[in-house]
């Protein structure tokens, strides 16, 4: 299992290093051994997943308020997604910059999406099934959101969203209420 940071250093790609025989393939998703070895806090709270039944689906983009704050660790198990990270943290040189990873199967990898960013992703297969490992409890109350479309984020989606929720849709700019 290799972790390697990505354009922002916190942000992780995790690879899989599947051991393969006649049967198919085991692969570990997380380990505590290896995280704490590459000094990443990251203990699993709650398991999730999400279906997205249609091509375009964008869901985000999202983070839980302080003392909410949560890390993701997001895999594509079914279809294909590109994933987006921001950061929010306003003491980091790269507040509101964002990185994005391409998801699948077959990729064999996830993406660890520190505490102090929101997250996104947009379907690029429909069917496209994702699993979420976050690191501390959903909390209702402390959900905060970004525009996807925000101009001060300038997110290079590679599709054209076709599905989202009202809640993503009515989201606030940065610098208005909700936002960071
Ligand atoms: C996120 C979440 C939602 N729910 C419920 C609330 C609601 O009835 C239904 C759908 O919720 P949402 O519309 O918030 O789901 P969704 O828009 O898919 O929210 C997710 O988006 C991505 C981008 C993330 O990063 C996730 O952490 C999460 O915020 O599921 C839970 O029970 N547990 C959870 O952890």
């Amino acid at each position: 299992m290799r972790l390697i940071p990505q354009a922002i250093p916190d942000v992780l790609l995790v690879e899989g290093e599947p051991a393969g025989d006649a049967r198919g393939w085991f692969a570990r998703l997380w380990c505590a051994e290896t995280f704490a070895a590459a000094g990443v806090d990251f203990r699993p709270s709650q398991i999730s997943q999400s279906m997205n039944a249609e091509a375009g689906t964008l869901r985000g983009l999202h983070f839980q308020h302080a003392p909410h704050a949560e890390a993701k660790l997001v895999r594509c198990l079914r279809g294909r997604a590109w994933d987006v990270a921001v950061d929010l943290r306003e003491d980091s040189p790269t507040r509101h910059r964002w990185v994005g990873v391409e998801l699948s199967p077959g990729g064999r990898r996830a993406v660890l999406i520190p505490r102090g960013f929101a997250h996104g992703f947009i379907t690029l297969e429909p069917g496209t099934e994702l699993l979420y490992i976050t690191d501390h409890p959903w909390t209702p109350g402390a959900e905060g959101g970004l525009r996807w479309d925000d101009p001060a984020l300038a997110i290079d989606w590679p599709a054209e969203p076709r599905v989202l929720s009202d809640r993503d849709r009515g989201h606030p700019l940065i610098g208005a209420g909700d936002a960071k």
